[in-house]
């Protein structure tokens, strides 16, 4: 479809890995100074101590000029900081690089993360943090009112708040799946986190408000940021162009053509994103933004970039914030670029550390039969890694056979005992239409989810009275065609047990009456 709106021919001519742009290296006996002189404080009014806040949090008010009602909370005191390291080194790593940085690997090519100062936030227990974030939950308060930004401290705690970008993502609905768990897996304790249900519809604004806000600070200290892009299989791009717009920041969206769906294609058009349809697949787009954002000022909006993570941790403190910091047992997430696992195992784990919980739930990675290189490496025992060609899927946002994050996944999959699960497209879809039946509407992906629930669940691996969370990735109206093709059974190869296609009856009374007491007596031999 993208194809017939777009043509796939570009100029961009693919460049060696050797001349990707390489971050500089900082001396390692070198003071971490911070880089923007309002690093502590918001520039605000002078406070209003509202004793009703937890300890140190102090609140003043103003209108601004949009009549948005904002609130600023000054941390009194403290010293939070993060800072980009090489993935697997600590805060006190000798390499190290500012959040104000452009860079997305280390000096070897690795990966980095964003670590925090832990003593700074460690002068805090664990009942402080759990007060304080819950205090700011349901309120209106600028930017706490984000279910990211309520957890500003743990994320970006050097930002202005006058620079976040926000749709107030976050605080999401976590779903007692009551009848699906009941009836069809004998489960009394298993819940959808329903992360799609959000501003552009997926879980990606929780790493998007982030990153664009980031950049919005970028801009503002006159760093060279002419542009924000991304590969995308329909959700990144759709966060990036509307926080990008919603900020007057251009975006640039590499999308593989064809492979998206209509709902997802038409996000970026319509918020003024500069889209790109190849004639490749999201991993052939992932190599030429990479290649691209090497060489010119546009900066990468992929979770490649650790701080996007920053944000999609959050989901994992909401989850124990919604159990009232009860740790559930386990925890499924379907897996693509694989950044999200670890951004889950992330937050689970920062509360540990901090004290907010006592143990971390175990990890479920569910991927797409037709996309599992993560799978194949797990079935290995972590042996071999191979990256793969992914071939076509109804879990169209998960196609990916390269994912950026692998190493990311194995640490959050090796310290969380965790397990990797498959699902075919039938076992897939026949999930998806189990859900739905039961009220939900959910995407594919968390079909494939739902798919390792029930893998696990009839191995006798995850118990009937295990609290267990399935991470809902997307919005299911983003996939709507999928659907229609399941329940009109025109899915070759496919069954399509659950299917619950619409009958077709003459608008007349008789026939009407004949077609309900046929279905009544079908569904209820009583009638
Ligand atoms: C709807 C949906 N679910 C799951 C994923 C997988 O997330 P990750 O790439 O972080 O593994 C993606 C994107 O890749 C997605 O768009
Ligand atoms: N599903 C993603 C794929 C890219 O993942 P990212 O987290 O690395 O941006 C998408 O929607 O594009």
């Amino acid at each position: 479809m993208a194809s017939s709106l777009f043509p796939f021919n570009t100029s961009l001519s693919p460049k060696p890995d050797s001349l990707l742009r390489r971050p500089t290296r900082r001396n390692s006996s070198s003071p971490f100074t911070l880089v923007c002189s309002s690093a502590t404080s918001d520039s605000a009014p002078s406070p209003v101590i509202d004793s009703s806040l937890p300890l140190g949090v102090h609140t003043h008010q103003f209108q601004d000029d949009s009549h948005r009602h904002r609130s600023v909370a000054v941390d009194v005191g403290h010293n939070f900081s993060a800072k980009y390291v090489p993935f697997g080194s600590g805060y006190d790593s000798s390499e190290w690089y500012s959040l104000d940085d452009i860079v997305y690997r280390s000096r070897s090519g690795g990966l980095l993360d964003v670590q925090h100062n832990m003593d700074a936030l460690k002068k805090f227990d664990g009942a402080y943090w759990r007060n304080l974030f819950d205090s700011r939950v349901g309120k209106t308060t600028w930017p706490y009112g984000s279910g990211v930004w309520s957890k500003k401290e743990w994320v970006l705690p050097e930002i202005d708040s006058s620079d976040i970008v926000s749709a107030f993502e976050g605080n999401t609905n976590l779903f007692w799946a009551e009848r699906f768990g009941k009836q069809f897996l004998g489960m009394n304790d298993l819940w959808v986190k329903h992360c799609g249900i959000s501003h552009t519809g997926s879980f990606k604004d929780l790493g998007m408000t982030v990153l664009v806000s980031q950049v919005n600070r970028l801009r503002k200290m006159n760093r060279p940021v002419v542009g924000v892009g991304c590969a995308s299989t329909g959700d990144t791009s759709a966060a990036l162009s509307a926080y990008c717009a919603a900020a007057g920041i251009p975006s640039i969206v590499f999308l593989p053509a064809d492979k998206i769906s209509m709902a997802q294609l038409v996000q970026p058009i319509a918020n003024g994103a500069f889209v790109l349809s190849m004639d490749t697949d999201f991993d052939g787009c992932m190599k030429l933004i990479r290649e691209v954002t090497a060489e010119l000022p546009i900066y990468l909006a992929n979770s490649l970039n650790s701080l996007r993570l920053e944000g999609q941790k959050t989901a994992a403190i909401e989850i124990l914030q919604q159990f009232d910091w009860e740790v559930p047992d386990w925890v499924i997430i379907p897996g693509g670029n694989l950044g999200n696992i670890y951004a889950f195992y992330k937050g689970f784990e920062m509360c540990k550390e901090l004290g907010l919980v006592d143990k971390i739930p175990r990890l479920v990675c569910a991927q797409a039969a037709n996309a599992n290189p993560l799978y194949l490496y797990y079935k290995s025992g972590w042996e071999e890694f191979s990256p793969l060609k992914a071939t076509t899927t109804f879990a169209s946002a998960i196609q990916i056979g390269d994912p950026v994050s692998i190493d990311r996944a194995v640490f959050a999959l090796q310290n969380s005992n965790g397990i990797v699960e498959e699902a075919t497209e039938e076992e897939l879809m026949d999930a998806t239409a189990q859900a739905d039946s039961t009220g939900m509407f959910i995407c594919p992906h968390t079909g494939v989810a739902l798919t390792a629930l029930i893998k696990l669940r009839n191995r006798g691996i995850i118990g009937g009275s295990d609290r267990t969370v399935v991470v809902s990735t997307a919005h299911g109206l983003k996939f709507t065609q999928s659907k229609i093709d399941y329940h009109s059974r025109a899915i070759s190869g496919m069954e399509c047990r659950f299917a619950n296609p619409p009958v077709e009856v003459k608008a007349e009374f008789g026939a009407v009456m004949d077609v309900l007491k046929e279905h009544l007596s079908r569904k209820s031999p009583k009638f």
